[in-house]
């Protein structure tokens, strides 16, 4: 299910977009940040932020050596990999590059997919519309779940049960659209279960990218 294996390798990627921003959401929240979004995603959140990266057709498949020029060209030194599901593609290029050139580099991944890549920070949101694989337990650093329904903080204390690494940080965020109703219970199971943390989707309060 790698796309791109049969896609010239790890060359070119589908690159939506590229910015330069803050990190909002999760353990590096508040921390300056490149991101690079790849196209592609057949997970189908219904309330996913950012849908128009679903067809990866849509968007340029794209030199990786382009992607890292791009991203040396900002000031930091942290990089984020998102999407769409960047878990399709075979990294594994994108971040030696980017590793060669002294960039720390996280993703942000559904689980969906196991993929190639030797990342420095792996945040794992889990979705219930395609099941995660067993890596993304082994792999994450950050444990995200959105809150979109009140039964999601037992699905969300499901996950974190398997998880392997012991000091992978637990974050609970509310689906935007619903957070007047969800961000309350989120603060009250957060004070209930310290060892989870409340995450905020800061950047779209600054109005930032
Ligand atoms: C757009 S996704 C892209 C990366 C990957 N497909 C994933 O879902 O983790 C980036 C992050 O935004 C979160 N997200 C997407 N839509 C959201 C929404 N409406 N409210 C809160 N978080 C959302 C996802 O759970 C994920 O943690
Ligand atoms: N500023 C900012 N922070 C983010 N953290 C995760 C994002 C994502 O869409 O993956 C995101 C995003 O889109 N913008
Ligand atoms: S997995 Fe991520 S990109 Fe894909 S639909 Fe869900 S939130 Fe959107
Ligand atoms: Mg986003």
């Amino acid at each position: 299910m790698k796309e791109t294996t049969s896609h010239s390798q790890t060359t070119e990627l589908p690159l939506m977009e590229e910015f330069y921003t803050i990190q909002g959401e999760g353990y590096h929240s508040g921390r300056a940040a490149y991101f690079i979004r790849l196209g592609g995603c057949d997970v189908g959140c219904v309330w996913c932020d950012v849908k128009e990266s679903w067809d990866a057709e849509k968007h340029p498949y794209t030199p990786v050596s382009e992607i890292v020029e791009n991203a040396l060209k900002s000031k930091t030194d942290f990089v984020v990999i998102t999407g769409g599901e960047p878990g399709m593609y075979d990294l594994s290029t994108l971040v030696d590059e980017l590793h060669t050139h002294q960039l720390e580099v996280a993703i942000e991944t559904s689980g969906a997919y196991a993929f190639s890549g030797n990342v420095d920070w792996y945040c794992f949101s889990p979705k219930k519309f395609k099941s995660p694989v067993e890596e993304a337990y082994e792999r994450a650093d950050e444990l995200k779940v959105v809150i979109n329904h009140p039964s999601d903080f037992d699905w969300a204390q499901k996950h974190a049960e398997k998880l392997v690494k012991s000091n992978c940080k637990l974050f609970l965020q509310p689906e935007w659209s619903k957070e007047e109703r969800f961000l309350p219970l989120i603060i009250e199971f957060v004070k209930e279960h310290p060892q989870w943390r409340v995450s905020l989707q800061t950047h779209k309060y600054m109005n930032i990218p």
